[in-house]
């Protein structure tokens, strides 16, 4: 069967995959999710004009003279004395401003005397001051739909008194760990056995983007227990991931029992290298991925092709992954006829990302990653890719 161009597979993730349901969930719950709706501002921002230093609200144009205190205002107090010509009101940063102010001298420039204060320089009009509404409107659009909510996004909400937002449903993932070779690390390790890395992998990458705890199930290479666990995983997840058979050998049952209960095959087989294996389907709405045994073939699958279809599956507006423009720093080997995606060393030269070859590459392999900044995209090609080439890449 001839291979996918791993460049067509986004297409078809993109064809397919649905967003979940919308649903409205308290602020705090929304770290990660992304946004159904766009965010608009409750309040203007500020919502009051304000002073943005410790100083004297006064008018401009008195600066130049001798100024009477008449009062004081921090943040959050009301400001109660206004200010008149030849006065000022003592002013802490984020206090509001007094009724008749124009201006905050910063206490810098200030020599002050009892209630009495001397200016040393001009002060201009709207100097030392934030004006209500300057930075948002009441109304206003603080992130649109489609966008991830990041710590950054949901302090900006809160401050703009948005306490509830409409998101994406998080998508429940369940994971499968197939082989009947695979032993949890701590367990005894018969002969012929490995240790599981798929389960720790999976698991761990799920956690570490924000999707929270998937649901690990281990199973034999056995075709009536494949078909129980996926069949409980498909009816219970939005993303179903099984590691390990999913090639041409005897034992390899994913794609046959994925058949059998009804999951639509998309594609089976990218031309990339690791990860060839790839299987894609879905089945009402709810997304498949067989995942080779390899460990980093699972590494690039999730890096790559789980982290596309988590964007469509959350109604994500920017492209996933998100590839990233660098250099290679040397010659690199190209595969004629699958697209590689390398495990690589990234430094920044000059605001230039230069990306370096590390050993260990094959696909039963992780030791590198402890040096790995990058996965590097090498569409296939017969010639080597030489020092200086233009290539993508994506944080790992
Ligand atoms: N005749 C062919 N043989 C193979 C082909 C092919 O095209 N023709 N493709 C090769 C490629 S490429 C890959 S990738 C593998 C993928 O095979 P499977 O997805 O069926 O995976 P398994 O055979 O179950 O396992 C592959 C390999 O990974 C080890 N493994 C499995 N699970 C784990 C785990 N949880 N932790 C650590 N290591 C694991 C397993 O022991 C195998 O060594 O097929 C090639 N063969
Ligand atoms: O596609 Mo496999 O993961 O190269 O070894």
């Amino acid at each position: 069967m001839a291979l996918l161009p791993l460049a067509d597979a986004f297409g078809h993730y993109r064809e397919v995959v649905q967003p979940l349901g919308m649903q409205r969930v308290p602020l705090e719950l929304a770290l990660g999710a992304v946004l159904a709706e766009p965010a608009l501002a409750r309040i203007a921002l500020p919502r009051f004009t304000q002073s943005s230093l410790d100083g004297y609200a006064i008018r401009s144009a008195d600066a130049g003279r001798p100024l009477t205190l008449v009062g004081s205002t921090a943040a959050g107090e009301a400001a109660s004395a206004s200010v008149g010509p030849g006065q000022a009101v003592r002013i802490l940063t984020g206090g509001m401003l007094p009724v008749g102010a124009d201006a905050v001298a910063r206490q810098e420039i200030v020599d002050r005397a009892g209630d009495t204060i001397a200016i040393r320089a001009a002060v201009p009009p709207g100097e030392g001051v934030r004006f209500e509404g300057e930075e948002l409107v009441e109304g206003a659009v603080i992130a649109e739909a489609g966008q991830r909510v990041t710590a950054g996004i949901l302090a900006a909400m809160a401050m703009a008194g948005v306490d509830a937002v409409d998101v994406h449903r998080r998508p429940r993932v369940a994971v499968l760990v197939t082989g009947d070779e695979v032993v949890k690390v701590g367990d005894a390790l018969g002969p012929a056995k490995v240790y599981d890395a798929n389960g720790p992998l999976l698991r761990a990458w799920f956690v570490e983007n924000g999707y929270g705890e998937p649901v690990v199930a281990y199973v034999r290479d056995d075709e009536a227990a494949l078909e129980e666990a996926m069949s409980a995983a498909l009816d219970s997840a939005d993303l179903v991931v099984t590691s390990g058979g999913v090639s041409v050998g005897d034992r390899d049952y994913v794609p046959a029992v994925a058949d059998r209960l009804g999951v639509h095959q998309v594609f089976w087989k990218v031309a990339q290298k690791p990860g060839k294996p790839l299987w894609f389907g879905t089945r009402e709405g709810t997304v498949l991925l067989g995942m080779p045994g390899n460990p980093a073939a699972v590494l690039v699958c999730l890096a790559v092709h789980a982290r596309a279809v988590l964007g469509h599956l959350e109604g994500e507006t920017a492209a996933r992954p998100a590839w990233r423009q660098g250099v290679l720093d040397g010659p690199v080997e190209a595969d004629s006829e699958r697209d590689r995606l390398v495990r690589m060393r990234m430094s920044l030269d000059d605001g230039t990302a230069r990306l370096g070859l590390l050993p260990r590459q094959e696909s039963h392999m992780l030791s590198n990653l402890a040096s790995a900044h990058a996965l590097v995209w090498l569409p296939s090609r017969e010639q080597a890719f030489a020092a200086g080439d233009k290539v993508r890449w994506i944080p790992i």
